[in-house]
């Protein structure tokens, strides 16, 4: 789902993220760790060509996309549907006037979900562009389910995004997602500023969305107590590079590399 080779990102002269090698495959979950700065946030971003300003060089590969030849379209179709972004705090990306429900009935449009088969036969199945319409209570249908998904209750989407937690607008981004049928989930930060029981639930349904629909998961976070339960590998990022990879349980619990060993002693 996620290939990157010898991924570049640099802002004029300097280097903020240099990634040899990154595979995440279907129903895995992959995390990039590391301190504030150390060039998380940037990776994610080079994965969906959304690193503006920056000279951008290697391989990377998208649910077969190649971001870096794609064309405007095909990039637009991975960004909006195939690969979805759930960012630190959704909430500011939401129009504030507009209620959830009227907000993710207009992404659904505007990718051709028209409400087509069930939810729950895994990823690619929630009827995405080209699926037979059923009208607006197939739409209806799909937005319900995909909240389901992310344990949500349906009621939410007569909200407006200023009525609803940071927690909420997690779980609404990612059933947002789910809904316009994606299979891979880049997650930056899901759960920070988050209290402990929404953190266990948002990354409760990433678990369970991999599991159950296949969902390939890259997640960047600094929590690596949250990595270690969901997480099947591991890179370790500091200052722009990554100092060591590998499976999530070898990386956390018995680390190579000092850095690692340092963030590992900084938990509580
Ligand atoms: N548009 C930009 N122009 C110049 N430098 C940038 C730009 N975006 C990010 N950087 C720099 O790149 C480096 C890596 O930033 P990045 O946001 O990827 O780190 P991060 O590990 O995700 O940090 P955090 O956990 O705080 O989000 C930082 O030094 C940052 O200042």
């Amino acid at each position: 789902m996620i290939r990157v080779r010898d991924l570049r990102v640099a802002y004029g002269d300097r280097v903020v993220a240099e990634v040899p090698e990154l595979d995440v495959g279907r129903g895995e979950c992959v995390a990039i760790v590391g301190e504030s700065g150390s060039g998380k946030s940037t990776t994610l971003l080079a994965l969906l060509g959304l690193t503006e300003g920056a000279r951008v060089s290697g391989e990377v590969s998208v649910c077969g996309v190649d971001v870096m030849k794609a064309r405007p379209r095909a990039l637009r179709a991975v960004r909006g549907a195939k690969a979805a972004l759930v960012i630190q705090s959704p909430q500011a990306a939401l129009s504030p006037t507009t209620r959830l429900g009227v907000l993710m009935r207009r992404a659904l449009r505007l990718h051709g979900v028209t409400g087509g088969p069930s939810l729950t036969g895994g990823a690619g199945s929630t009827g995405g562009p080209g699926t037979m319409g059923k009208g607006a209570r197939g739409i209806d249908a799909v937005m319900a389910q995909a909240c389901e998904a992310v344990l949500l209750d349906p009621a939410i989407l007569r909200r407006y995004p200023h009525e609803i937690s940071g927690g909420q607008a997690q779980r609404f981004a990612i059933a947002m997602a789910i809904a316009l049928g994606a299979e891979v989930i880049l997650a930056d930060e899901p759960t920070s500023a988050l209290d402990v029981t929404v953190q266990a639930e948002v990354v409760g349904v990433l678990r369970g969305l991999r599991e159950e629909r296949g969902l390939a998961v890259l997640l960047v976070s600094h929590d690596l107590a949250l990595v270690s339960t969901i997480a099947d590998r591991v890179l370790v990022m500091k200052d722009g590079v990554v100092v060591e990879s590998g499976p999530a349980r070898h990386v956390l619990r018995d680390p190579d590399h000092p850095y690692t060993r340092e963030l590992l002693e900084a938990l509580p």
